[in-house]
């Protein structure tokens, strides 16, 4: 059935809405950055700069860097964004754009974020580097889909019960990495998370400036869930539209942090620039590897 005009739209030269990209515009392999000033950060590294495009926050180079070819994208700042960049990088691999029809064979690409975070758990200093295994989304993104079959009933129950959740906020859904890229990804030089995604910055995370927060306990309570050994051990907000998203789409996620903020100690990292380009090298060398 040919998807309509206001579904699945394209610009007058056959790109994408809002990241202005045609299909051959882009490797199986993605990286995606908040930040759009760190789309050239992650490119600087490589051997051959192919495609520069952009459009309003989404900034894309695709190039190639020993050999492989890699697209570096930006998301800028929260899940809405991801709702867009998700959807519409899988519409440029699975979606016949002149038959306005998906296509029989799907492609899955590997989609790995490179993001700044701030640690809820002392031990997990500024500067470090974190793999998100687990994800829980405060955002309620994915209760817009039919999504249950990617999401962790059990953990989400325990949590609920646990932070005593506020009935009136979208109820967390838990999601996971991708196994196979994940094991790519890890070492022993990395922290392996339980990462919350929210959809602020201040109060959402529980940072208070001039407003109060609703809950004041809600970091503790979050710091302090256990389930089955498994701890929450940072905040951020893209990582479970991320891998939500992934899922249900069928491409591999793996969101991975240079943690900048740690909340318990009140501290934050001295040199960011810095640490993110330590998980920027830390991560090409890991692709490439
Ligand atoms: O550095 P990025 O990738 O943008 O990630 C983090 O930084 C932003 C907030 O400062 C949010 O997007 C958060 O998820
Ligand atoms: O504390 C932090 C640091 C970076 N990004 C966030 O979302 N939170």
């Amino acid at each position: 059935m040919k998807i309509a005009e206001s579904e699945l739209i394209l610009n007058t030269d056959g790109s994408i809405y809002h990241l202005n990209l045609l299909p051959e515009d882009i490797s199986d392999t993605i990286i995606v950055v908040g930040d759009p000033n760190r789309v050239a950060s992650v490119s600087n590294y490589f051997d051959k700069i192919e495609i520069k495009k952009s459009k309003r926050e989404f900034i894309t180079h695709t190039g190639i860097l020993e050999g492989k070819r890699i697209t570096v994208i930006s998301t800028g700042i929260g899940i809405d964004n991801i709702d867009i960049v998700l959807n519409e990088l899988d519409a440029l691999v699975n979606i016949d754009f002149k038959e306005r029809e998906i296509k029989k064979d799907l492609t899955s690409l590997d989609i790995i974020r490179i993001g700044t975070s701030g640690s809820i758990q002392p031990e997990i200093d500024v500067d470090e580097i974190l793999v998100s295994e687990f994800a829980v989304g405060f955002d309620g993104l994915l209760h817009f889909y039919n999504s249950k079959q990617v999401q962790y009933p059990d953990i989400e129950n325990a949590l609920v019960k646990h932070t005593q959740w506020f009935s009136h906020k979208p109820r967390p859904y838990v999601v996971k990495f991708n196994e196979d890229l994940g094991a790519k990804l890890i070492s022993n030089n990395v922290h392996i998370g339980f990462t919350a995604t929210n959809v602020g910055f201040y109060g959402p995370q529980s940072r208070q400036l001039r407003l109060e927060v609703e809950d004041k306990f809600l970091n503790e309570k979050l710091a302090s869930f256990n389930f089955r050994g498994k701890k929450i051990t940072n905040l951020e907000m893209e990582t479970a539209a991320i891998y939500g998203l992934a899922n249900l789409l069928g491409h591999k996620a793996v969101s991975m942090n240079c943690i900048l903020a740690n909340r318990p100690n009140g501290t934050f990292s001295k040199d960011p620039k810095k640490g993110v380009q330590k998980l920027i090298e830390y991560t090409l060398r890991k692709i490439i590897s």
